[in-house]
């Protein structure tokens, strides 16, 4: 049988997937890469791999695609590896620097700026600006060191009242249902206990990697977070 290729996200935030899907017989059904989020969702959209956890972001730019888990990279609230960093207050900044590792944080930051904080900004992909998007690793530790820190997580859930999901497993073709189970149930084995992971995880001092997998992420792709996806992808419709 032909390997599935998957295409999963390079983050601390997958780990728990990893562990999953490394700790289980699906690893010999599948081909495995590690990428950022813009690189797994380039790859599902150009069928260089068959699956991936992709961010919600680049939905839209698939021709159909087919969210084949019940578990997603989401959160309920402040999530806490999502950001918009800036040096001033967010009423005051004039430009946003998007984050080229991310599809759904660079269009979520954007949302909430034109319908949220209802500001008009110039958005640049390089280059100075007064505040940018930062996800991921890259994150921990930084928001004790920049002056003004907003999580977009906590402001979605601020402008809309759900949670969010940043990214979900998307095939871009129909998959075997038997080892769509397989898989699902191999994700299950990280995502029911996240601690799990802790061990391979280089300890950092200002970052409380329990606190994140248990608490900030929160892995159901629940019909909620469904509907947020829905709203989200609505209103990225509406951005020029
Ligand atoms: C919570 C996060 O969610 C993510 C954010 C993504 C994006 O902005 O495109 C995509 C995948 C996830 O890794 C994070 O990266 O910190």
């Amino acid at each position: 049988m032909n390997k599935v290729k998957i295409s999963a996200v390079s983050y601390t935030n997958t780990f728990p997937f990893l562990y999953g899907i490394r700790n289980s017989s699906i690893v010999d059904q599948i081909d495995l890469s590690v990428d950022y989020p813009s690189a797994c969702a380039q790859k599902v959209i150009s069928g260089e791999v068959d699956l991936g956890i992709i961010p919600v972001g680049a939905l839209l730019d698939l021709p159909a695609y087919y969210i084949i888990t019940d578990y997603c990279i989401g959160t309920l609230g402040a999530v806490d590896s999502v950001f918009i960093f800036s040096e001033k207050p967010i009423g005051e900044i004039k430009s946003l620097r998007l984050d080229h590792q991310s599809r759904s944080s660079n269009a979520l930051a954007r949302v909430l700026l034109k319908y949220h904080w209802k500001q008009d900004v110039q958005i640049v992909t390089e280059g100075e600006a007064d505040a940018y998007v930062l996800i991921g690793d890259r994150t921990f530790g930084k928001k004790d060191t920049v002056p003004y820190v907003y999580d977009l997580g906590y402001y979605w859930k601020e402008f809309t009242g759900l949670p969010f999901a940043f990214a979900v497993w998307v095939a871009n073709k129909p998959l075997d249902p038997t080892f769509i189970a397989d898989f699902n149930a191999a994700l299950k084995i990280g995502v029911s206990n996240p601690r799990v992971v802790l061990p391979e995880i280089p300890a950092n001092p200002k970052f409380d990697f329990d606190y994140y997998l248990t608490s900030s992420l929160d892995y159901q792709l629940t019909t909620a977070k469904r509907q947020a996806i829905d709203k989200f992808l609505s209103l990225v419709k509406t951005l020029d």
